[in-house]
């Protein structure tokens, strides 16, 4: 559709916030674009859900949507709703979200971009998103390649909650004489459909979502769909042709005659086959032992999300600390079994929307008032600062500390060149200690400064989503190994934020700690941001071993050429007690020997010798040749090229 006609589909007081991009894609129930956000300069997803309130059950699916997806926000892989519009003629619907460049269905279409590693990536952080869900009681009933959006770093959001359903209410309205079987009935796309909901069972539970995560691990082996059934019963008989048949017992506990009836049919239909026969022959075992796992017939013989982030298939990108779990039931505001008027769905939409607009504008307030406190604490701070250096005199230029740049420069995000005291074995300790720390300081005060005075860049230079993080770094030395530091971190986008993280003295060997403050520092920030702006921010940072962002790396899969390395700038951090270094992710090593290379690394940059140079060009060059198979990714949807 061209650009004018669809934005003709856009009310005026929309156009004025978005300016629309492109059209990204076309669900059932709305249309969804890209678009700019004018205020804050933020790429952004608007996706208008048409005639929203048409009847009951639309009514219902668009208040559902919205209230699950504001109830799970928190989770890294779920698509995180920036804003609800309402439209002028009361009947659509506008939900901004966060933009992801393309969709699992979009990636398997152009067949062979998915190394295996990437499929890997894709389906833990499925299960991560999975799992966090059914820890809140609830089942999102739709997961199918389409609701699963990816950007180019292979980072995994899901979308969709619009047949979602807290299963704790689903229990309370089965448990009642008087139970409308029609409520628990569903369309979720018959491909990805668990058998107990194309046999009509009314007992549905979490398996239903493992059972659509396992025909999403079968396309991405197979390259197309597992089981592209052409109608309810063929969609039976091509499951039941390609897994174990269920027992008489099972089959008993869908509690649907109908639903009996069927399988008898269906069963008597097609040759038994198997996965294997169905999937490509060199396919990973461990890939294949997961489907089988998902694929049960029984949901209650399914693997669990919970059992699956252990699963081998995943193992490299398991991490406990990140598989979070909501410890709570989790319940629309509406309960799902009470059916409201099209009008009460419509009002109490329009009462969360309104809610929403006056925390949002009490966020900007107490934001503006923080940063002006802020601020002025800094002016203060900087001036007696500046009175104390004048009054005991000399005032040096900061060192410079080429080797740190260096290291720097390696990553593809900005970092200032930081200002480092160098030990009299570097060859630059001509000045004193005290005048060395003094001036390191002063550096760092004023590249804080520069960094705040920062212009935030304009949405095409910067997703907003992707807040960038600024680092400086000044370390302090008293004698030849490392002793303290300070880290600077710093925001940029609508609401750039900084902090200071002060490092305890640590010792040679000791620069785990170091980092574990870096990364604490980093988390806090982050959590700070997004608190602050009700956006989803993510910080970045760059460098190479022994910078101190120890615990900001993780292993990942490259699907962009953009970064060197095997690791992958991580957005969300794990606790900070997990650190990952550079040099233990490239080496595979514990983090014991990350500490270790770090803190050589660390003495390294106060006492530069072209032996050491070269030791580490070398080890730079094993990093990279041990990365995994990169793809390229030239921007914009559908360009995935190898
Ligand atoms: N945040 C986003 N960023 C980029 N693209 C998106 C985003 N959200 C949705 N899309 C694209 O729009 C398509 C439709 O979105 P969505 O699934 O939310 O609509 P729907 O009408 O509810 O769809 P369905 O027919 O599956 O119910 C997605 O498959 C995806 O390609």
């Amino acid at each position: 559709m061209p650009l004018a006609s669809a934005i003709a589909e856009i009310e005026d007081h929309i156009l004025k916030k978005y300016e629309i991009r492109k059209r990204l894609g076309k669900g059932a129930y709305g249309v969804v674009w890209k678009a700019l956000d004018r205020r804050t300069g933020e790429i952004v997803a608007l996706k208008k859900i048409f005639d929203a309130f048409r009847n009951q059950t639309d009514a219902q699916r668009t208040f559902r949507e919205i209230a699950f997806l504001q109830e799970f926000t928190d989770h890294p892989n779920i698509v995180k709703l920036l804003n609800v519009i309402k439209a002028e003629n009361d009947m659509d619907i506008y939900l901004v979200f966060e933009f992801m460049e393309t969709d699992l269905h979009n990636v398997i279409k152009r067949g062979n971009i998915l190394k295996e590693v990437h499929k890997q990536y894709i389906m833990y952080q499925m299960l991560k998103a999975t799992m966090y869900i059914h820890s809140g009681n609830c089942v999102h009933r739709d997961q199918k390649p389409s609701n699963v959006l990816l950007d180019s770093d292979c980072f995994v959001k899901l979308c969709d909650f619009g047949l979602a359903r807290s299963l704790s209410q689903t229990k309370r309205q089965l448990q009642r004489p008087d139970t409308d079987p029609a409520l628990t009935e569903y369309v979720a796309t018959r491909w990805y459909r668990a058998p107990e909901i194309l046999l009509a069972s009314r007992r549905y539970t979490t398996g239903v979502d493992m059972w659509s995560l396992g025909c999403i691990l079968g396309e991405m082996l197979l390259g197309k769909p597992l089981f592209p059934g052409s109608s309810t019963l063929n969609q039976i008989e091509r499951i039941v042709s390609a897994i174990s048949p269920p027992t008489k017992e099972e089959i008993a506990s869908i509690g649907s005659n109908y639903g009996a009836s069927i399988l008898e049919k269906a069963s008597s239909g097609r040759p038994a086959q198997s996965l294997e026969s169905i999937l490509p022959a060199q396919v990973d075992p461990n890939a294949v032992d997961l489907l089988h796992r998902l694929l049960q017939f029984s949901p209650d013989r399914r693997i669990t999300a919970a059992e699956a982030l252990r699963h081998p298939y995943v193992r490299r990108f398991h991490s406990p600390t990140e598989e979070i779990t909501l410890n709570r039931d989790v319940a629309p505001p509406v309960d799902d079994n009470s059916q409201l008027s099209v009008l009460e769905y419509r009002n109490r939409l329009y009462e969360m929307i309104q809610a929403r607009q006056a925390a949002r504008r009490q966020r900007r307030r107490d934001e503006r008032r923080r940063r002006r406190r802020q601020q002025q604490q800094q002016e203060v701070e900087g001036q007696q600062q500046n009175r104390q250096d004048d009054d005991e005199g000399t005032v040096t230029e900061p060192l410079s500390n080429a080797d740190y740049d260096d290291d720097v420069t390696q990553a593809s995000v900005t970092v200032s060149a930081p200002a480092v005291a160098g030990s009299g074995a570097s060859g630059r300790g001509l000045q004193s200690a005290s005048t060395r720390r003094r001036s390191a300081g002063r550096a760092s005060r004023r590249q804080q400064q520069q960094v705040q005075q920062q212009q935030v860049p304009s949405g095409n230079q910067l997703s907003a989503s992707s807040v960038q993080l600024r680092r400086t770094i000044g370390l302090a030395d008293n004698s030849s190994t490392l002793q303290s530091g300070t880290g600077n971190y710093s925001t940029r986008g609508p609401t750039p934020l900084t902090m200071t993280s002060s490092v305890l003295p640590v010792f040679n060997g000791g620069y785990v700690q170091t980092m574990n403050s870096a990364a604490a520092s980093a988390a806090a920030l982050l959590a700070e941001a997004r608190r602050q702006q009700s956006a989803p921010v993510a910080m970045e940072t760059g460098g190479v071993s022994g910078d101190g962002d120890g615990g900001l790396y993780k292993p990942r899969p490259p699907l962009s050429g953009k970064r060197p390395g095997g690791y992958h700038i991580r957005r969300n951090f794990a606790a900070p007690g997990r650190v990952l270094a550079p040099a233990a992710v490239a080496t595979g090593a514990s983090v014991d020997s990350a500490s270790a290379a770090t803190t050589r690394r660390g003495a390294y940059s106060l006492t530069a010798s072209a032996q050491q140079q070269s030791q580490r060009q070398q080890q730079q060059q094993q990093q990279q040749q041990q990365q995994p198979t990169q793809l390229l990714y030239t921007g914009g949807r559908r360009k995935w090229i190898n």
